[in-house]
């Protein structure tokens, strides 16, 4: 069911950053130039900086990548940004269904399915989010639910589009714990034969990316872990430094 896929490191930098974020990005672009890397690199900045991201990472391999999209393709939708947007300030992924967006902004399976599919069809790789609360992880649920907002979550794609899972316990993020490799194997398994069942070959491709305090100590030992295909990174992506630790343990 394994088979070799070139790991995704997506760094996500929620609502931070600003003008002196530009010198990490340098960075990251001068060690991406001077080193062979085994990952594919994202950087997801507000949606305010994607478009000067994109232009400062113009002549790198790293690509760019907004945090949320709307479903639509433009109209009366205060605040929101459609994925043609997105394309324009140069991203090439959007994460939809990121656990700070379900939770605070009440997106259901439902929303997320449908900001994928618009993703899909704009041509942007939608990275596709899911992760279980403390109470539910510990109610011995977690493989049921995640594997069911997942597939609740995903639509269908064609061989010639993308699609990324991200699985992110959503206690693990930014509180500095981390789920167990035992745990992230039983999970990203669980999601692969989800996907397989429900994919076929398709999903077999599919990169599952783990999310929740991923940092250069930790990622050696997470992205070895099978069916474990890249990170999505928060905290330690601001940080050149921390997030070039993480992209060379690939
Ligand atoms: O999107 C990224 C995740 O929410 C992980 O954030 P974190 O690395 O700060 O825990």
């Amino acid at each position: 069911m394994t088979q070799k896929i070139t790991p995704l490191i997506a760094g996500n930098w929620k609502m931070n950053g600003d003008a002196g974020s530009f010198l990490e990005v340098e960075v990251i672009k001068d060690h991406l130039a001077a080193n062979e890397v085994n990952a594919e690199v994202v950087i997801c900045p507000p949606a305010t900086l994607l478009h000067r991201v994109s232009v400062a990472l113009s002549e790198s391999v790293a690509k760019t990548g907004a945090q949320n999209c709307h479903s639509a393709a433009s109209g009366a939708y205060t605040g929101d940004i459609s994925v043609a947007m997105v394309t324009e300030a140069g991203g090439e992924f959007v994460i939809v269904g990121h656990s700070e967006r379900r939770d605070g902004y009440n997106e259901s399976n439902e929303d997320v399915r449908a900001k994928a599919i618009a993703a899909l069809e704009g041509g942007v790789v939608p990275i596709v989010c899911c992760g279980e609360s403390l109470e539910v992880r510990e109610s011995g649920k977690a493989i049921d639910v995640v594997v069911e907002q997942i597939i609740a979550s995903c639509p269908d794609f064609t061989n010639e589009q993308e699609l990324v899972v991200a699985y992110e316990p959503i206690w693990a993020i930014g509180t500095g714990k981390t789920a167990s490799s035992a745990d992230v194997d039983e999970m990203h398994n669980a999601i692969r034969a989800a996907l397989v069942k429900r994919f076929g070959e398709q999903g077999a491709a599919i990169k599952i990316l783990y999310g929740g305090s991923v940092k250069p100590a930790n990622a050696k030992e997470l992205l070895g872990v099978e069916n474990v295909n890249g990170a999505l990174v928060g905290g330690a992506s601001l940080k050149a430094d921390d997030f070039w630790g993480i992209i060379s343990a690939a």
